[in-house]
């Protein structure tokens, strides 16, 4: 079967007012409007950069079971630390995910007034001591993504019809989590039930997902038909999350997609996703051109903030309840 996901090149388009933006924001537009899943090629992080972050998730991975329990996600205010197997549920009907995982942030000083008020997500980070150069080579990473994500949100306002600068006030303390997943083989004799990552709409704005050359992440089209997003060499995955959506009156769409770990021979499965979720207190209501005149927008306005931390008291269980 052919990829019904584009291949979006950004190569023309990577700096504001670049002489393509207008032609891949309409591109960018069509397949928000589809399923809201799109590849970029061209995105300007060096093959290297990526290459070395799946060095470091397998690392970070093979750290003792011990060290990962020490540093578990629920002993963080912002969920930062190691997720260990089947601590999360993302389909409420399927069994707890097959996946563990390492997920960090910003870490924003002491005295940053969202730090200062106890905002959720902006706790700090959880690192194993055993990888003293970490905490940079991740936020190296999170900065490149970070350029990329803004320069997509760019591109998004412009395929709305927008200025390009439309969103910007919405980024400038932003949550990103950036997590690298391993997903070990997916168990013999498991049945339908069971999954790497259950099916889930993602939550945030943007995710930029690296995945390794095995593949097992599957989208589900507009038509319900579930399609596998097959790596794709110097190619990010780029997905829209549930704030867009609602941003956009359900004009671009953030679908829902699942993993199983079932083409590796027996390997477990790497991938890191980078999630970029706005600022806390980025209201999100839809924009100008999308309601149509004499209808009610669709969804109630919320900031960024209330809408993740809604889910993820609602994936996490109870234990995330208490942070
Ligand atoms: O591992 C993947 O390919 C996708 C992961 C994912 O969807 C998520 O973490 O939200
Ligand atoms: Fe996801």
């Amino acid at each position: 079967m052919s990829n019904p996901i584009p291949i979006i090149n950004l190569a023309d388009a990577l700096q504001p007012g670049a002489p393509c933006s207008v032609e891949v924001a309409q591109a960018i537009r069509a397949a928000s409007m589809a399923s809201g899943f799109f590849y970029v090629r061209n995105h300007g992080v060096p093959p290297e950069v990526v290459a070395r972050q799946f060095d470091l998730a397998r690392q970070v991975m093979a750290l003792p079971l011990s060290t990962r329990q020490a540093l578990n996600v629920y002993a963080s205010p912002g969920m930062r630390g190691f997720e260990i197997e089947g601590s999360q549920t993302l389909d409420a009907s399927a069994r707890p995910d097959v996946k563990e995982s390492f997920q960090c942030g910003m870490d924003y000083p002491d005295d940053h007034p969202y730090v200062r008020a106890g905002y959720h997500f902006y706790g700090h980070n959880q690192w194993p001591a055993e990888m003293p150069e970490l905490p940079a080579q991740c936020n190296a990473y999170i900065q490149r993504m970070l350029g990329l994500t803004r320069r997509l949100m760019e591109l998004m306002a412009l395929s709305l019809g927008l200025p390009e600068n439309y969103f910007e006030h919405t980024g400038h303390s932003p949550m990103v989590t950036l997590r690298m997943i391993r997903y070990p083989a997916h168990p013999e004799g498991a049945d339908e039930r069971t999954f790497g990552a259950g099916a889930h709409t993602d939550w945030g704005a943007i995710t930029v997902l690296a995945q390794d050359a095995y593949g097992g992440l599957e989208v589900q089209t507009p038509e319900g038909d579930w399609v596998p997003a097959t790596p794709i060499e110097g190619c990010f995955v780029v997905n829209l999350g549930d704030m867009i959506p609602r941003w956009t009156n359900g004009l671009y769409h953030s679908n829902p997609h699942r993993v199983r770990n079932v083409h590796s021979r027996g390997m477990p499965r790497y991938s890191i996703p980078f999630f970029y979720d706005l600022d806390y207190l980025a209201r999100i209501e839809a924009v100008p051109g999308t309601v149509p005149p004499g209808e009610q927008p669709r969804f109630a306005p919320c900031t960024a903030g209330e809408h993740l931390l809604q889910m993820y008291r609602t994936t996490y269980g109870t234990a995330a309840k208490a942070v």
